[in-house]
């Protein structure tokens, strides 16, 4: 099988770690970065800014010339945040050839219109193939080889399939699915439970009230999953319970060291990019467009804004009206 030519739009922790892991997988994968530093670190086996001490694949290719990363290219991941990916695309869909699967990999919902990214994606792209990879999976993990699971969706189940053939490695197992909106709607949702998870544990409200959190988190997230058309069985997946039980359990978490911060009452400067933070808000209103209850999501959202305390919040998800679980 000859290898594919595959390019990485984004030269963040993740784009770095899943290029490392496409090269691991034997493909020819060029990174294209904003910054020439990093397209320069990326050549020589390093991303210093945001993989410090990780050493990558040597034979990578890191270059900030467009043109050059995609010309001739057979795959397209997108890894730039999910606020960014208009943006990207707005710049660089011309240049990606028609036809070519593009995979988006960022986790979100873009906040300025409530759109999932492959609608975002598909505003720009009209003849490629859309995908998603999402599932528990660190970026420091995956660029240092550790074993590593994860789930690429798209509309074509045989090309999904055919992608995590591609992808995969003795490190990287990827599994396939054709329900690209529920791998999306989980990906996107797991950061506002995470930064739930991280205020629970920054207040201190104990490891019960963290586990009634998540549990009815999840019920949130397949409920408006299931509002979206997504099939139960994916948020059941990787891209759902699993994704949760990652970042809804560790500091590693970006979006649950946000939530601690919160909860500890610490500044929230300077802190990496937590995704949830941009996602809360919309998410809460997709739901209550949807007519779907959320009542977590918009807790973490109104936190999110200061219209509520973590204590207030919590006083009222405990005095809601009582009902049976399954409602
Ligand atoms: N880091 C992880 O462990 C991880 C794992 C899975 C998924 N993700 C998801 O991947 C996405 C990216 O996360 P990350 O960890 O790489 O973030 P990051 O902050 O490490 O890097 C973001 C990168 O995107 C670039 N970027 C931002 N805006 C851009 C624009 N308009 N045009 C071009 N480049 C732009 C930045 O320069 C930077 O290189 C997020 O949605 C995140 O949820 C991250
Ligand atoms: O560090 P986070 O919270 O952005 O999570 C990274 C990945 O999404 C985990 O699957």
């Amino acid at each position: 099988m000859n290898p594919w030519r595959i390019t990485v739009l984004g030269g963040g922790a993740w784009g770095t770690a899943l290029a490392a892991a496409l090269r691991r997988a034997s493909q020819q994968v060029t990174l294209w970065a904003r910054d020439t530093e990093t397209a320069k670190a990326i050549s020589i086996g390093e991303n210093p800014r945001y993989l410090p001490g990780i050493r990558l694949p040597g034979d990578i290719v890191g270059t900030t010339d467009s043109a050059h990363a995609l010309d001739g290219t057979d795959c397209v991941l997108i890894v730039v945040p999910a606020q960014s990916l208009r943006d990207t695309l707005d710049g660089l869909a011309f240049r990606i050839p028609p036809h070519v699967p593009v995979v988006l990999c960022a986790k979100g919902i873009e906040r300025s219109t409530g759109l999932l990214l492959s609608d975002v994606a598909r505003e720009h792209l009209q003849g490629n193939p859309l995908a998603a990879l999402s599932g528990p999976s660190f970026a420091t993990d995956v660029a240092r080889g550790l074993p590593t699971a994860v789930v690429v969706a798209g509309e074509d189940e045989s090309l999904a399939a055919l992608m995590a053939l591609r992808f995969s490695s003795e490190t990287f197992r990827c599994y396939s699915s054709d329900d690209l909106t529920g791998v999306e709607i989980g990906g996107a949702l797991k950061n506002v439970f995470a930064i739930a998870a991280g205020a629970v544990t920054g207040a201190n409200l104990g490891a019960s009230a963290q586990a009634a959190m998540v549990t009815r988190g999840f019920v949130e997230l397949r409920r408006i999953a299931a509002a979206f058309g997504a099939r139960p069985e994916t948020l059941m997946g990787l891209s759902g319970l699993g994704d949760l039980m990652l970042t809804c359990s560790t500091v590693q978490s970006r979006n649950f060291a946000y939530g601690l911060a919160l909860g500890r009452g610490e500044s929230l400067d300077n802190l990496p990019l937590a995704e949830g933070v941009a996602t809360a808000g919309i998410a809460a209103k997709v739901a209550a467009d949807h007519g779907v209850e959320a009542p977590i999501i918009s807790a973490v959202a109104q936190i999110l804004k200061r219209t509520v305390t973590i204590q207030e919040a919590v006083q009222q998800l405990m005095n809601r009206p009582l009902k049976t679980e399954s409602e």
